[in-house]
């Protein structure tokens, strides 16, 4: 089965956690737009949900998929988000924003009661770091925040280096918060608290990729089918 099935499985599975009346966040990236139209099915179907989305690209696959929206200026604590990952670890420790939504998609999980990870098994590692960490970054002074990104690195263990990401024109990426992103190439990333902690305290980051004690269930599609991770 090739990986968009898998992706579309796991949405499909994740659907089984929502309950009528649930204030749900919306994710975003290939996975998570799965679970936004499925979502749309029913509630096409009668459904009563309301979504907060994630991203811009995420708000409009909603809308057009005809599911209810708020804030979380209106709605400031939701029942559920679903939402993909770049990586998920055991723990359930994740790496997030290859699509470059990681800032409000950790404000929203971080206002969620309950984060459910959906993905595909090739999302599955043993250690987190094989894809490069994105870092949320304002524009102002960026040459020496990437410096400054990676002294943390190194000093957390994991000496890498950090790319300010770039469109196909060339442009820097601009997040829909007007920041930008440096995506920092590790490896591998022995200890994610001492990384993120570090990582935090550097001016001019505003956020990282490091999702550490958010997700509480990974469900993981796989050839051999389905699996269920809980924290
Ligand atoms: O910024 C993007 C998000 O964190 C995505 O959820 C993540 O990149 C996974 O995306 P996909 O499901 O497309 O692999």
């Amino acid at each position: 089965m090739n990986p968009d099935s898998l992706k579309r499985e796991a949405a499909a599975r994740a659907l089984d956690f929502v309950e009528p009346g649930m204030r749900l966040g919306l994710g975003t990236g290939s996975t998570a737009k799965h679970f936004v139209a499925l979502l749309g099915e029913r509630v096409r179907a009668g459904l009563d949900v309301v979504g907060v989305p994630t991203s811009e690209a995420t708000r409009a696959d909603a809308e057009a998929a005809g599911v209810r929206l708020s804030t979380l200026d209106e709605t400031p604590a939701l029942d559920l988000t679903v939402d993909g990952a770049d990586e998920i670890a055991p723990g359930l420790s994740a790496i997030k924003g290859g699509g470059g939504a990681l800032l409000r998609e950790k404000i929203v999980a971080a206002a969620s009661a309950r984060m459910i990870v959906i993905a595909d098994e090739t999302k599955w590692v043993a250690t987190l770091g094989r894809f490069p960490l994105p870092v949320e970054v304002v524009p102002f002074g960026v040459a020496p925040t990437r410096i400054a990104v990676e002294a943390a690195a190194a000093a957390a263990g994991c000496p890498g280096r950090a790319e300010l990401r770039r469109t196909r024109e060339g442009h820097a990426f601009v997040t829909d918060g007007g920041h930008f992103i440096l995506d920092l190439a590790l490896g591998r990333i022995p200890d994610p608290l001492a990384l993120a902690e570090r990582l935090a305290a550097v001016p001019g980051v505003v956020e990282h990729g490091l999702f550490i004690g958010l997700v509480r269930t990974a469900i993981i599609a796989g050839a051999a089918g389905i699996r269920i991770e809980n924290a």
